[in-house]
């Protein structure tokens, strides 16, 4: 029998800045029926992972398919327009415009080639922002505008979305009202990888967790199996402190 593959395959991918090897040979599978979520401490190689996936950054070794395409170092708006889509820790929009005319510009882009999306409204609808479609997007208080940023990135009808940070500056009820939103696209044919610190949202949110540790993979599993693991208990209460725990 043929081995079934995931959407995205990263094998052995190395990013070097300078001395500064952020990360050294990942191998990583993801599919679009999945929340995974990508932990570790600071520096351990989260966001530089999203970044060389999505051709934001180069790789200086190893291989990243996409629906069993090679898409290493193509670029990030060739790897973008393949439904391969990441946020970024600052919400982006045209803050003149409305919240309705940002959705629409991602709307039209994702349209051609065929979008999942009936309308720019139903995006609205989704992410819970219908109500304030005429508002202007630079006068939103900071959690609708965290909403607006995954419409638009919603807009361009990716297959996998990778969010770095989503609940980043959040307060408890906006995180997880946000994470209720998030929930709700591996169901729409979505895929999401996510980056975040908040450990209880992770948990709850995620199928899986991916443990990064100075640029090398330490971990991966259902999230109750990997905050169990003593490696990833180590990497984050340390040793000493992993003792007086337990
Ligand atoms: N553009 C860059 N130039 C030089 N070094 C970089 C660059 N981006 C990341 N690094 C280095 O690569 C390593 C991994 O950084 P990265 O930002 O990927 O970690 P992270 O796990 O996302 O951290 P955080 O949780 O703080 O966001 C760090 O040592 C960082 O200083």
């Amino acid at each position: 029998m043929e081995a079934r593959m995931a959407a995205l395959e990263v094998r052995g991918l190395r990013k070097q800045f300078g001395g500064v090897v952020a990360l050294n040979g990942i191998d990583l599978d993801i599919d679009t029926d999945r929340v995974v979520g990508i932990v570790g401490p600071n520096g351990s190689g989260k966001t530089t992972l999203f970044n060389v996936v999505t051709g934001v950054h180069p790789a200086t070794g190893g291989t990243v398919l996409w629906q069993g395409q090679d898409i290493t170092n193509i670029g990030a708006h060739r790897i973008a327009r393949k439904r391969l889509v990441r946020t970024f820790q600052q919400a982006m929009s045209f803050p003149g415009l409305t919240v309705g005319e940002n959705v629409r510009i991602a709307w039209e882009q994702g349209r051609r080639g065929g979008g999942r999306w009936a309308s720019p409204g139903t995006i609205l609808d989704f992410v819970g922002l219908a109500p304030l479609g005429r508002a202007i997007a630079g006068s939103l208080p900071f959690g609708s505008l965290r909403r607006l940023g995954l419409a638009v990135a919603l807009g361009v009808s990716p297959e996998l979305l990778l969010l770095d940070e989503p609940g980043a500056g959040l307060n408890d009820s906006e995180a997880q009202a946000f994470a209720a939103v998030i929930a709700q696209l591996p169901p729409q044919g979505i895929g999401v990888c996510l980056i975040d610190h908040d450990m209880d949202m992770m948990a709850d949110l995620c199928d899986r967790l991916v443990v990064l540790d100075f640029g090398t993979k330490i971990a991966e599993g259902p999230p109750a199996e990997v905050l169990a693991d003593p490696k990833v208990r180590e990497v984050y209460l340390g040793p000493d402190k992993k003792a007086a725990a337990s």
